[in-house]
Parts: structure tokens; C-alpha cells; sequence
């Protein structure tokens, strides 16, 4: 059956990365005799400047007659001066919002072949699979009124109990799919919103006898993500927290340019985004690392469209390439050959290649 994906490369890196996935995906289409139906659309800096606006109609339409949604990133110093109604990050917020997306699963998993780019021991960074659950679509980010006089500023930080329950359910869901153990990290010795959230995961613990739980407060989590990474396996928290402490933990890995995202809903629709920004310092010079896009778009395959094999088929072949020590610029050390966006993708699109000739070799000789 075709699967339409509305494609929303967004600005800087976001079309470099973007086009490497759909590249990737156009693979799997021929291998596994599928059908993808990418449509394009503009979000962010490249809609504000096409619209005036960093969601116009059209893009909301064109997700909403889709299965799932692959996102670039959005921003740039080009805008960010404009009227923060019209901000590209606005977009991307507006986006989450509109669709209801409120789980965000980011996945960090150390690669042995990647971890001389760790800034952490090897000891440390090795074992680490660790899954952030962020609230996506409440909190500081959301919440009303947020504006700005000459001389003050107000952000509010707004969680409904309806809101916890529901991220919350989903992270003990995960936890029972993984080792079974989470993380419920809050602020909860100074803020409201931090004690209701932490009365919630109390209540819905009851229903999970099998989860082992346990509060944490994200200044200490901050500082046991590097000291003790290894310990996490599922991490629960509000919107903001989530953020920071998922470019944190991008670090355990060697490089925010490997971290893929998925942002969902109840029913399978989903948007897939790397957890990286549009990265000005390096747009347009074929330097960014198409990684975290590639496995987002895996991340698609396996939690919209259900193709558990054919993401398992992308993760192995990026882990591969990793393994035959081909490196982007973020992960290269000194001494090793430094290849391209276009270039690395290349050599996933060959591995992919290779088990495919395999996978025939083997079906020959069943
Ligand atoms: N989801 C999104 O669309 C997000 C958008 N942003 C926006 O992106 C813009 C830049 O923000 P920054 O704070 O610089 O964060 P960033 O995530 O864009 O970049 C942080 C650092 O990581 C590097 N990096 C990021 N992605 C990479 C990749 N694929 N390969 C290699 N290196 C990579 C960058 O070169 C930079 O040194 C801002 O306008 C910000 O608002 C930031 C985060 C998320
Ligand atoms: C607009 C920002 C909230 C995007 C971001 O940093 C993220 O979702 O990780
Ligand atoms: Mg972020």
C-alpha cells in the first residue's frame, strides 16, 4: 500500500540531511517493494520567506493528507530578529501543536565504532541505550501569557494533570519494552507544575507493578547523564527539560548529528526529525551529518508505517558504515579521511546494496 510522507526539509542543514533520507527511504522502496509518496512542503525561515508565516495552510493540508511527517530543523540568523510571532521555530512548535504530538522518543544509544568521538571515557559511554520520553506540546514552551515590555519578560510554565498522565503512560509503555526502569525526572523541590507531575507518575506507577520507578531532579540527572549514563534506561520529563537534556546526552554518543526523533500521537501519526537545529555554522558546505535524519526516518518505517524490518534494515546499515570507520566531519578524528553529507550517504545506499545481494544469495541457497 503507498504511504504518503509529507517531506518539510526546512532550513539549513534540514534540506542536506532531508534529501540523505529520502534517499535512504528510495532504497528501501525498491528492496522491500514499496511505495512512498514524498510530497514537499516549506516550514520555518524558507516558509516566512515564501508566506510570511513559518506554518502557512498549505504545509498544515499537505500533513494532514499524509501518514507521517519527516522534518529538517527550522531557524537561522537570518530571522532571528523577526517578531517572535513569526519566528521559523514558531513553525516547528505550531506544527507539534496542531497534531497533537505530545510524546517525543529520542533515542540514545552508544556505537562502539563512534565512541573515540565521546568527550567521555570509554568505560562510561559504552553501554549507554537510554530512551528520552519529552513532553512535547505543553509547558514553558506553550503557555500563556508569554511576552516581553521594555524592561520584563514573562514565560509560563502551565501542566495539566491530563497532559502528565498521558507522556507518563506512554514512558512506563516504552520502559515495558526496554529493562523496564524509569527515570521520572522533575524540579520537583521548587516548582508546582514539578510536584503535580511527580503525584501523577505516584498514581500511575499503581498500574505498572512491573516498572521500576524513580524521581530524579534534572539539575542532579544533568550531572549522572555524564557521570552514569549507563544507569538510564527510560527518562520521562516535561517539554523544556527534555530539550536540554537530550542535546546533553547527544554528547554520550559523539555528536548531536546521530540522534533521530519521532513525535507522536496516539494513533500511529507521527513527525520525524533529527534532534539537532538547522546548524548555521555549517549549512551549505556539505559538512553535516545525515545520521540522525537517515535514522529518523527509520524511526518512521518502524512506529507510522509498522515496517519493524526495514528500519532494523537502515540501523544496521548506518552502524555498518560506522563500523568501516567512514566519518562526517563531527566524528572524524584527526588523521581519518572526513567524507560529505552526499558522500556518506553514498556509502549507506552501498551497504544497503550489499545486504540486499545477500539477502538474494541467501534466499538462492535456502
Ligand atoms: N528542531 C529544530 O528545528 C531545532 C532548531 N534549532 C534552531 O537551529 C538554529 C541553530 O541552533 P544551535 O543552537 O546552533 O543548535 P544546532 O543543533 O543547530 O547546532 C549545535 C551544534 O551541533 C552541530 N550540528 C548540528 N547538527 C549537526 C549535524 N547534522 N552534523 C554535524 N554537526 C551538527 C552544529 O554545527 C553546532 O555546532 C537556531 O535557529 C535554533 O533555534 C535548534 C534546535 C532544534
Ligand atoms: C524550537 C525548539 C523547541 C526546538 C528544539 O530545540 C527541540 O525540539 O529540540
Ligand atoms: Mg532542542
Amino acid at each position: 500500500m503507498e504511504k504518503r510522507v509529507a517531506v518539510l526539509p526546512g532550513d539549513g542543514v534540514g534540506p542536506e540531511v532531508i534529501e540523505a533520507a529520502v534517499k535512504i527511504l528510495q532504497v528501501i522502496e525498491r528492496r522491500f517493494n514499496h511505495t512512498f509518496k514524498f510530497t514537499h512542503g516549506l516550514i520555518g525561515g524558507s516558509a516566512i520567506d515564501k508566506h510570511g508565516n513559518p506554518l502557512p495552510n498549505e504545509t498544515i493540508a499537505l500533513c494532514e493528507e499524509s501518514d507521517a511527517v519527516l522534518l529538517g530543523a527550522v531557524g537561522g540568523p537570518k530571522w532571528d530578529q523577526s517578531p517572535s510571532e513569526i519566528r521559523p521555530e514558531k513553525g516547528l512548535l505550531a506544527i507539534r501543536k496542531h497534531f497533537g504530538l505530545f510524546a517525543n522518543l529520542r533515542p540514545v544509544k552508544a556505537v562502539p565504532s563512534l565512541l573515540q568521538a565521546s568527550p567521555l571515557k570509554e568505560e562510561v559511554a559504552k553501554n549507554v541505550d537510554l530512551l528520552i520520553v519529552r513532553e512535547l506540546t505543553g509547558g514553558l514552551y506553550f503557555g500563556e501569557p508569554s511576552r516581553r515590555t521594555e524592561n520584563s519578560a514573562v514565560d509560563t510554565l502551565v501542566y495539566t494533570r491530563e497532559e502528565i498522565e498521558r507522556i507518563v503512560e506512554k514512558a512506563f509503555e516504552l520502559a515495558r519494552l526496554r529493562r523496564g526502569k524509569v527515570a521520572s525526572v522533575d524540579k520537583a523541590n521548587v516548582l508546582q507544575t514539578s510536584k503535580l507531575w511527580r503525584e501523577v507518575v505516584e498514581e500511575k506507577k499503581k498500574g505498572y507493578p512491573d516498572i521500576e520507578v524513580e524521581h530524579m531532579l534534572v539539575d542532579s540527572t544533568a550531572m549522572k547523564l555524564i557521570t552514569n549514563p549507563g544507569a538510564f534506561d527510560v527518562i520521562v520529563t516535561e517539554n523544556m527539560f527534555g530539550d536540554i537534556l537530550s542535546d546533553e546526552a547527544s554528547v554520550i554518543t559523539g555528536s548531536l548529528g546521530v540522534l533521530p526523533s519521532a513525535s507522536l500521537r496516539s494513533d500511529g501519526f507521527g513527525l520525524y526529525e533529527p534532534v539537532h537545529g538547522s546548524a548555521p555554522d555549517i549549512a551549505g558546505q556539505g559538512k553535516a551529518n545525515p545520521a540522525a535524519a537517515i535514522l529518523s526516518a527509520a524511526m518512521m518505517l518502524k512506529y507510522s508505517f509498522g515496517m519493524d524490518t526495514e528500519a532494523a534494515v537502515i540501523e544496521e546499515a548506518v552502524n555498518a558504515v560506522f563500523e568501516d570507520g567512514f566519518f562526517t566531519a563531527d566524528l572524524a578524528m584527526e588523521g581519518q579521511r572526513v567524507l560529505s553529507t552526499k558522500e556518506w550517504t553514498d556509502k549507506v545506499v552501498n551497504e544497503l546494496d550489499i545486504q540486499s545481494v545477500s539477502d538474494c544469495i541467501m534466499y538462492t541457497y535456502a
